[in-house]
């Protein structure tokens, strides 16, 4: 996985900003933003672990339209979501949550496959 670096918008994110500066204890505030630095390390993991995926399904969309197959594979999508249930069971999220985040990524994933066998077609790849 590639190493998050420091562009611009990571140099330029002020880890204390807050609507509650001036309203709260400065004893809160600092271990909310104690806190808040582990939910900035998770984001960031999330953001480059999400890219990583993409990259790979982009692999799948690739060899899909080569081989004229369908954008969705519903019997995999299943089997996805059944696993994913059953291990946000044991880490205790909510298996709901999980079905829907897994079934929101990969409904953004089939429109990239869409798009990639749409392409293909009009390039001529097909002719
Ligand atoms: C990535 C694929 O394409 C689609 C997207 C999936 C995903 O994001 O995990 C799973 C099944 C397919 O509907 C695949 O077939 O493996």
């Amino acid at each position: 996985m590639s190493e998050p670096n420091l562009n611009e918008s990571t140099q330029t994110f002020d880890p204390h900003a807050s609507s509650l500066q001036g309203e709260v204890q400065q004893e809160v505030l600092d271990e909310l933003f104690s806190i808040r630095g582990s939910i900035d390390n998770f984001d960031a993991q999330l953001v480059y672990l999400l890219a990583e995926r993409f990259k790979a399904t982009q692999r799948v969309g690739h060899l899909k339209a080569t081989h004229q197959l369908p954008p969705s594979d519903p019997n995999r999508e299943k089997a996805q979501i059944e696993r994913l249930r059953s291990l946000a069971h044991e880490a205790h999220l909510d298996p709901e949550f999980a079905e829907k985040f897994l079934n929101f990524i990969i409904s953004e994933v089939i429109r990239h496959h869409q798009h990639i066998s749409d392409s293909h077609k009009s390039n001529g790849a097909d002719a």
